[in-house]
């Protein structure tokens, strides 16, 4: 059995190019990545009418099942498989289809607060943050939107100013601290390559941990406590 061992965390502001990103960087994987939308875990709205599903205000962190993401995030790693649900944008619900995801050697979770989670950030190796300047991912929100999610100009424009534009300041923005690396303008090539060659490394077994988290700290903790610490 193959037990997932390197989870990455891909956040940003709506059309930042999250997925962009993950897809790239994950493209040459095969089956060792398993790739999770945060979008897949957006509660189930079921009991709301279209009217009253189209008005949530989807870039609120309560809109998302965080117990189930993490109770699956934690199946995964312990190498068992889960049920993930799929996202309908068009009608703002779950799909009735669940899709089998089985554990892998990469996990990249992927999502406007995908950084959010305190719970998820500690399950994660990498964390990525995707800023993009705001007039362009709104540009390229319109385009998306329009042609693949079903909406119309006017709703976009409403949506974004009311709760996409206000969420983002509030809880979006602010998750970057949590982020061990900024990754400008989405698809950037130098970073695509870089992350590329690391997760193929991890895939293959050569990856060198040097970079663990908190082992820098404790270095210069170490050097602090022996009075090493300064210039030179
Ligand atoms: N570096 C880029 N240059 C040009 N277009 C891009 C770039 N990155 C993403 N896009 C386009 O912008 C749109 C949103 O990108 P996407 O990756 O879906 O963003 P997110 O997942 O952050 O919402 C898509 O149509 C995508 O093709
Ligand atoms: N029913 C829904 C659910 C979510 N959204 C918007 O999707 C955005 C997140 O997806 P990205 O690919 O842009 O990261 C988020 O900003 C939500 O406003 C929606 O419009 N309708």
């Amino acid at each position: 059995m193959c037990v997932p061992s390197f989870v990455i965390g891909i956040a940003g502001g709506t059309g930042a190019g999250k997925t962009t990103v993950s897809r790239l960087v994950t493209r040459d994987l095969g089956d060792s990545v398993t790739r999770i939308p945060l979008d897949n875990y957006y509660e189930d709205l079921t009991h709301l009418d279209f009217e009253e599903r189209q008005s949530v205000n989807y870039d609120h962190p309560s809109a998302f099942e965080w117990d189930l993401l993490r109770g699956h995030l934690e199946s995964l790693l312990d190498g068992q498989s889960v049920e993930m649900p799929q996202y309908d944008f068009e009608v703002h619900n779950r799909k009735a289809e669940r899709v089998t995801v089985e554990p892998t050697d990469v996990i990249v979770l992927e999502g406007i607060l995908a950084l959010y989670d305190e719970e998820m950030n500690e399950m994660m190796d990498l964390r990525l943050f995707v800023e993009t300047d705001a007039d362009v991912r709104i540009l390229r929100r319109i385009r998306r939107d329009v042609i693949d999610r079903g909406r119309d100009l006017e709703g976009v424009i409403d949506q974004y100013l009311s709760t996409v534009k206000p969420m983002h300041e509030q809880f979006i923005e602010p998750s970057k601290k949590h982020a061990d690396l900024i990754i400008p303008e989405g698809a950037n090539s130098v970073a695509v390559n870089l992350l590329k060659e690391k997760l193929r490394a991890e895939v293959d077994g050569d990856a060198v941990r040097s970079w663990e988290r908190g082992s820098l700290e404790a270095e210069i903790d170490e050097k602090r406590s022996l009075g090493i610490d300064g210039d030179g």
